[in-house]
């Protein structure tokens, strides 16, 4: 694609591709054993972590996690105390603040806060990126109203930001970020200051750029549901560490790491407390299990197959099988009735044979 070609651009298939599938040279970006330390805080403690072309990647953590460090290590404001940090093949821990700024362009950024200049016109917030960069007027301008288009602000192009809601704010942001052609659009929480409804509209334009343009994507955010609607994989940081990676189907069914499922928890289905009151941790009485499913073993018949193995009824009391990236993802609270300690085992074994993961939540009283 050359540098001035007009919006939009032929559409391409975003990657699939999981780490391991796929080889460094689809990599926009490539981080390899990357540490920077604090005093004593490792801020970034051994992150290695690739972003493919055309992924969109969701990157979590709690707060103080090491995210913004990670994303000051990508755009060459902070510098590694080890490590490598690959851009489009290019290391770029080690080079100078010059030779830094031309790649800095190859990264776009969205903001929380949008970081619009408020005494600047709608369009010449957007032809900014192209000024510095020595574009000429009447081409930055035509790139600007490309892209004004494209965020579906055409006619806004000579407001000013005060005059804009937030969602058309971000939409600048938006096309402001793409005015230079970047390898990487850098969301940074770009939608915690919007409402739901706002939210909605910029995660279905951002799925849309990815898609028409193939732009490949990495999205931080505390939003489980940001992620959970445009992610095509996740990343969970914690003590700068990355503890989990994956399709984001199959981390939002069966997250391995506490850490993640304390992230995860305001998004998965949990055990209502009026069933939850009934429980006891012992026996006697029918167990109650929590079964989490994905993929495969979502699509099989699983309860009537559990009844059959275990000669038990089996029955659904909350829960149900959503659909993520089109694979289906559901967490199943199930009452064994009658279940004895034979039983159980006999539920366990079927279980993790078709790959579900399961936990005994405890016992109900046989007249519950
Ligand atoms: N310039 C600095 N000086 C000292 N400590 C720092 C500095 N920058 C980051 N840290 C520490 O490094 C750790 C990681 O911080 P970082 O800001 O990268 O986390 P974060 O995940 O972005 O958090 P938040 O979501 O709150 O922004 C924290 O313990 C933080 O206090």
């Amino acid at each position: 694609m050359n540098q001035h070609s007009p919006l939009p651009l032929a559409r391409s298939t975003p990657s699939r591709l999981s780490a391991t599938e796929s080889s460094a040279t689809d990599a926009v970006v490539r981080l390899v054993d990357v540490r920077r330390r604090f005093g004593e805080t490792p801020a970034l403690d051994g992150v290695s972590l690739t972003i493919h072309k055309g992924e969109v990647l969701g990157l979590i953590g709690r707060s103080g996690a090491g995210k913004s460090t990670l994303i000051r290590c990508l755009n060459g404001l902070e510098r590694p105390d080890s490590g490598e940090v690959f851009i489009e093949g290019r290391e770029i821990a080690r080079l100078r603040e010059r030779q830094l700024q031309p790649l800095r362009r190859r990264i776009g950024m969205i903001f929380q806060h949008f970081n619009l200049l408020s005494a600047k016109t709608v369009e010449a917030n957007v032809a900014l990126p192209l000024k510095i960069a020595g574009v000429p007027k009447s081409e930055r301008l035509r790139r600007a109203g490309e892209l004004l288009d494209l965020v579906g602000l055409a006619e806004k192009r000579n407001q000013f930001p005060n005059q804009l809601s937030g969602g058309q704010k971000q939409r600048v942001g938006i096309a402001r970020a793409l005015a230079a052609k970047p390898a990487l659009l850098l969301s940074d929480e770009a939608t915690s200051a919007l409402d739901p409804e706002t939210t909605q509209s910029i995660l279905a334009l951002l799925k849309d750029i990815n898609r028409q343009l193939g732009l490949t994507i990495l999205l931080i955010t505390h939003e489980m549901e940001v992620v959970r609607s445009v992610a095509d994989r996740v990343a969970v940081i914690e003590g700068g560490r990355i503890v989990e990676e994956g399709a984001v189907w199959h981390v939002f069914a069966q997250p391995q790491s506490a850490v993640t499922r304390r992230l995860l928890s305001t998004i998965r289905p949990q055990l209502p407390e009026s069933l939850a009151n009934m429980l006891s941790a012992d026996g006697p009485g029918d167990a109650l299990l929590r079964v989490d499913v994905a993929g495969d073993t979502a699509r099989g018949s699983l309860i009537g197959d559990l009844a059959r193995e275990t000669g038990l009824g089996v029955q659904l009391v909350h829960g149900g099988i959503d659909t993520i990236q089109d694979e289906p993802v559901g967490t199943l609270f199930l009452r064994l009735e009658g279940s004895d300690a034979g039983a159980l085992q006999r539920a366990t074994q079927f279980l993790q044979r078709r790959g579900a993961q399961m936990e005994v939540l405890g016992h109900v009283a046989d007249h519950a």
